[in-house]
């Protein structure tokens, strides 16, 4: 595994492997302090890709004032460990100076898909995320892109970013990978309390319940669906309900009732203290 920190030597690598090899090129981007979860998408990008990238680079232009940019958990000695044994080849790991040595003048907004969820919650949140993959993308040149479903509004933000401008890559949804307990991995609950890491534990509950909820009835009402979870996460004292909503998915679009509805998905966002976890559950309705 090699540890590379310049687009101008991440790119020559690449090049030469294109040059020896007909493998492809698998990417995972990545805020780094990975997880399980991490780890599986890398190996998901080893089972098909004949060279895995790995990117490790918390991205200032995704992050809003007042939240954890600075205090966002990091250990790169941890990472690369992780790295290493899920088998990714080249570790790019930049300075913000590399990936951005001038004030920004030129940056990637997706419309529509960003207007509510995290779109609406964390304002500017997905014009980073657009900007920094469109940035790793074009540095990286994968053929396919792996990014977890923990973040779904983030891979469809993804997904239409790359129809819209043709890029050629192939994006690469992977499941959410659970701790025993069901609650989401993320490199933010490392900031959870004894107590609040506790009560997280009514995000995956209430997401249960709406599986339940769902498998039981046809048709349902979304408001009922919504007051049925924000019900279940009322039970944790600590818990601040950023948003708990029910769209069609991948539109995002809200609905009523489910009638003509192929896809749903229930997203959470909560506080607990300081920490702001997210999780999902995506249903199919009917084929
Ligand atoms: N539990 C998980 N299962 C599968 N993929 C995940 C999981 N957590 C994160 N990922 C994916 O890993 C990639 C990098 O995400 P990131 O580095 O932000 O990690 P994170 O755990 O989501 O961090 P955060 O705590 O900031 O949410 C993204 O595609 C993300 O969806
Ligand atoms: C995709 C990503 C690496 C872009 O910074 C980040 O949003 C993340 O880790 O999900
Ligand atoms: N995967 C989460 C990225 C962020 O919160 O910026």
């Amino acid at each position: 595994m090699e540890v590379i920190q310049s687009i101008a030597d991440l790119r020559s690598r690449i090049r030469e492997y294109r040059r020896k090899n007909d493998g492809s090129v698998g990417f995972v981007p990545t805020m780094g302090y990975l997880h399980e979860g991490h780890a599986s998408l890398l190996r998901k990008a080893r089972s098909q890709s004949g060279l895995v990238v790995l990117s490790i680079f918390v991205n200032p232009l995704q992050f809003g004032p007042g939240e954890d940019f600075e205090r966002y958990p990091r250990n790169t000695e941890r990472d690369l460990e992780v790295a290493e044994a899920a088998g990714a080849d080249l570790v790019f790991m930049p300075s913000v100076s590399e990936m951005y040595p001038t004030p920004t003048r030129t940056t990637v907004a997706v419309s529509g898909l960003t207007s509510r969820l995290c779109g609406a919650s964390r304002p500017g949140h997905f014009d980073g995320v657009a900007t920094v993959v469109s940035k790793l993308f074009h540095i990286v040149q994968p053929d396919q892109a792996f990014f977890g479903l923990k973040d779904a509004q983030q891979v469809a933000v993804i997904q239409q970013m790359v129809q819209d401008l043709n890029l050629p890559v192939d994006i690469v949804p992977c499941p959410t990978l659970r701790e025993q307990d069901g609650l989401a991995m993320s490199s933010r609950n490392v900031y959870l309390s004894d107590e609040e890491r506790k009560q997280a534990l009514v995000l995956s509950q209430a997401l249960d319940k709406a599986k339940e909820f769902v498998q039981s009835r046809p048709n349902f009402n979304a408001a009922e669906l919504e007051s049925l979870v924000r019900n279940h996460i009322a039970t944790a004292p600590l818990a601040v309900i950023d948003y708990a909503e029910v769209l069609a998915f991948p539109t995002l679009e809200p609905f009523e009732n489910s009638t003509h509805i192929d896809s749903i998905i229930l997203a959470l966002a909560v506080k607990f203290g300081k920490t702001r976890l997210i999780d999902n559950v995506i249903i199919q309705l009917r084929k």
